[in-house]
């Protein structure tokens, strides 16, 4: 029997367009004269020690590790340090009503459906921690943060790592047949699936012929009672 559901985020209850259109530009725009006024804030300069052990560079000025997160932007890797960075520099776009978290509409209904029928509900994406409780907290449908008891992002590991899922469940102490994993990466749920968990993909643009794993297109379809 399902217990809880660990939500991707990108692709899955959010529009990539907003992700990709809207977050990851704002970011962009700012993050150079942000870490050469912030570097010195606590949260900035522990990101910027972790992204000089990331790279091996202990000695790293802020121009080199600049250079390294356009490195990473351009490349869209999923390093910790640059996750985090960009998470600090959203919660300004956020409290300003810059934008909103993006969230089709189907996700808070059902979220609230499942949270009211007494599961767990938790969120995996390589965004921060405290990016993903922005997007939830300040979305479209509101503040939907008090529906989730956990985040998890790539502190556990990497999305396309089995042993992340591993990670998951240890730290929910739940067994994996009790958990669900949503996301549109085909390689995310073999990766959870590898793991015992139960699988869904979200179809919310292209269908994913390589898929062997049990596609909808909204929340909405899913029927916990197929995942036995
Ligand atoms: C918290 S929303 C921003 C998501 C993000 O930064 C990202 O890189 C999405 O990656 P994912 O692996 O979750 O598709
Ligand atoms: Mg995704």
């Amino acid at each position: 029997m399902i217990r809880a559901i660990v939500t991707d985020i990108e692709g899955t209850t959010t529009d990539i367009r907003f992700v990709h259109q809207v977050l990851f530009p704002y970011a962009r725009q700012r993050l150079a004269e942000f870490l050469r006024h912030e570097h010195e804030q606590p949260d900035v300069a522990a990101a910027l020690d972790a992204l000089r052990t990331e790279i091996d560079r202990p000695q790293a000025s802020i121009e080199a590790l600049i250079e390294q997160l356009f490195t990473y932007m351009d490349n869209d890797v999923k390093s910790t340090s640059l996750k985090v960075l960009q998470g600090i520099i959203w919660r300004t776009g956020y409290e300003n009503g810059d934008f909103r978290g993006h969230l089709y509409d189907d996700v808070a209904p059902q979220l609230e459906a499942w949270k009211a029928e007494g599961l767990q509900l938790c969120v995996y994406s390589s965004g921060s921690v405290d990016a993903q409780k922005l997007l939830f907290g300040y979305s479209d449908a509101g503040d939907l943060t008090p529906l989730f008891s956990g985040y998890f992002d790539t502190r556990v590991g990497a999305k396309r790592e089995t042993e992340s899922y591993q990670n998951i469940a240890e730290q929910l102490i739940l067994p994996p047949q009790d958990l669900l994993f949503l996301s549109d990466i085909r390689q995310e749920l073999d990766a959870a699936r590898l793991a015992g968990w139960h699988t869904c993909q979200l179809i919310r643009d292209d269908a994913d012929e390589l898929s062997d794993h049990l596609q909808v297109n909204r929340f909405d379809q899913i029927a916990l009672e197929a995942f036995l």
